[in-house]
């Protein structure tokens, strides 16, 4: 907060861009000051695996740009090849039985924050984006993709099942015929194919311009009413957001159990291994 306000007071003209958050953390923050867009980005190597403390800076740097009257907020990654891996599969392999509880709340936390932010929000997907990562980005109302990366919610490949709330993320964006067929069979998308079913909204040939097609879609709200705007989009998603807010603990537990099946566990054994050996080949 002091940085923030130290940082208002230095003048306008000599910085292109704030730093809003320290780059020590998961994720940085940085406001333009020619338009007021926040761009959140996830720095955590090798693939931004979701775990405990990525999920923590996400959500404090969510919370931020609501906080310092940004105009918009676009998620993007620091890998050139990878958005996000999804929710880091360690967390969820052999886990501990306290960290595992504070991991989902804060991605429970994390999805309210973002499908429910009150600023427009966007996705420069510059890399691959399964599971976890395509949930990101499905929770913003935008997103621009890079070429031959893949996107989807791969879930049941894994023999794990997407909760109700990633269906309903799915079913913000895909038609019910295309959300329930892809999830049932964990589909991954090219960014082509996703293009072409609505996933995302455009292609970009470089993140630059996935930056600035993103830029470009919030800039589209600079005359409309920003507390008319917010509330109707809240008016869209409050159904979603609400389900998930009453059924919290029903849904932690509901994953606790699953999660803790011995044949999820062997599964996902199973799974690590295969990315292991794929990665030292
Ligand atoms: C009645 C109804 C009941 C309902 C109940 C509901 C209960 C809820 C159940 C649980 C729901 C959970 C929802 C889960 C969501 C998820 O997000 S699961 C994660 C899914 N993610 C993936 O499948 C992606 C796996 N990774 C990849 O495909 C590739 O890594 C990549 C992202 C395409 C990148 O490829 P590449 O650049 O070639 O890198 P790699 O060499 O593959 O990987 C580098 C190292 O990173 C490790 N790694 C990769 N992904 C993960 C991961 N997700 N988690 C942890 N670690 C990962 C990989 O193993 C490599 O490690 P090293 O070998 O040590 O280098």
């Amino acid at each position: 907060m002091m940085r923030t306000k130290l940082l208002s007071l230095v003048p306008r003209a000599t910085v292109a861009c704030r730093h809003m958050s320290s780059a020590t953390k998961l994720t940085t923050v940085e406001v333009n000051d020619k338009t007021g867009i926040a761009t959140l980005t996830m720095n955590r190597p090798p693939v931004n695996g979701l775990n405990l403390e990525l999920l923590r800076d996400l959500q404090q740097s969510i919370e931020e740009i609501e906080g310092n009257k940004s105009c918009g907020l676009i998620l993007t990654s620091s890998n050139p090849t990878i958005f996000s891996a999804g929710l880091d599969i360690l967390e969820m392999y052999k886990p501990d039985k306290e960290r595992i509880r504070a991991f989902w709340t804060q991605l429970q936390d994390v999805w309210l924050a973002l499908y429910g932010s009150s600023v427009p929000t966007a996705a420069a997907i510059n890399g691959h984006s399964p599971a976890g990562g395509c949930l990101l980005a499905a929770s913003c109302e935008y997103r621009v993709m890079l070429p031959k990366f893949t996107i989807g919610l791969n879930e049941t490949q894994l023999g794990i099942v997407a909760p109700q709330w990633f269906m309903s993320t799915y079913l913000s964006i895909l038609p019910r015929r295309e959300a329930e067929r892809s999830l049932n069979q964990g589909r991954m998308f090219t960014t082509e194919e996703a293009l072409r079913v609505g996933l995302v909204d455009e292609i970009a040939s470089s993140k630059e311009e996935a930056l600035a097609k993103c830029a470009d879609f919030i800039a589209t709200f600079a005359k409309v009413n920003p507390l008319a705007r917010s509330l109707t989009k809240q008016q869209f998603r409050s159904a979603d957001l609400q389900q998930l807010e009453n059924e919290r603990v029903q849904d932690l537990e509901k994953f606790l159990f699953f999660i803790n099946q011995p044949a999820v566990q062997k599964g996902l054994g199973i799974y690590l291994e295969s990315l292991k050996k794929k990665s030292k080949n």
